[in-house]
């Protein structure tokens, strides 16, 4: 880390996939507790970035770098789950803490899922199949699976794009309290400005000939504009 005080550092990354360049030369520097939109158009390379962080993709060039102690949780876009999947969903929020093994918990375990689902407003109906929960509620169990292992850096990747404004604004403020109170570190992947502006402390953009990043309130109308329809 050239920054001690950094829990993530991007180093000149680029990422080409065969005879298809996706981003080049990106540099990053992510800090404890701060809360950055990623933006860009369709096909830019927000989901190629993000899963290069989580060390599914290796990139071509550039190197990713951790705080050592850096827990990252993910939620992805919203996936369906089928009508008769079997697990609750509480059995669903604590999958991570078994090794998808269930159903042994340990007492401090069960007590951190309790913890989660009451947070996520899902304490409720922790006992119903998942596969029987609205869109959003699933969207909800994503999120706490993710909470559950106390990460220090969240990812949600598109993961509002299909719920209604109420559940957006829910689940965003939920994020967002853990934020502040928590000092959880958040990226979120979105392509709905509004919300970026609501939240985030900073913004990194990518387009097709470079990235740019700053505090939110430099990602104006016209840079949204210029960067979606180059
Ligand atoms: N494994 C892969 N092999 C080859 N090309 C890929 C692979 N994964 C992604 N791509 C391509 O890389 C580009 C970036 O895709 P990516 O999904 O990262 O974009 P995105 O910005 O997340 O898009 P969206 O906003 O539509 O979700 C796209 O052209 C995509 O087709």
């Amino acid at each position: 880390m050239t920054t001690t005080q950094a829990i993530l550092e991007l180093n000149h990354l680029g990422m080409t996939f065969p005879g298809h360049p996706v981003f080049n030369d990106l540099n990053l520097t992510v800090r404890p507790g701060e809360f950055w939109s990623i933006v860009g158009e369709n096909g830019v390379g927000k989901t190629t970035l993000m899963r290069t962080i989580l060390h599914q993709l290796r990139p071509t060039t550039g190197r990713v770098v951790y705080d050592p102690s850096l827990r990252i949780g993910y939620v992805p876009q919203f996936r369906n789950i089928d009508a008769d999947y079997p697990l609750t969903i509480r059995d669903f929020v604590g999958l991570n803490l078994t090794g998808w093994k269930l159903p042994w918990l340990s007492r401090a375990e069960r007590q951190r899922v309790a913890k989660i689902l009451a947070e996520t407003g899902l304490e409720k109906i922790a006992t119903r199949p998942i596969g029987q929960a609205s869109g959003g509620e699933k969207q909800k169990a994503y999120l706490a699976q993710a909470l559950v292992e106390a990460p220090s850096l969240l990812i949600l990747d598109e993961s509002t794009a299909s719920l209604d404004p109420v559940t957006k604004t829910e689940l965003l403020d939920l994020v967002q309290w853990l934020n502040q109170q928590q000092g959880l570190t958040v990226l979120f992947v979105t392509h709905d400005i509004p919300l970026a502006r609501k939240y985030s402390q900073h913004f990194l953009m990518l387009t097709p000939q470079g990235t740019e990043q700053g505090p939110i309130a430099a990602l104006t109308d016209e840079k949204v504009w210029r960067g979606e329809r180059v």
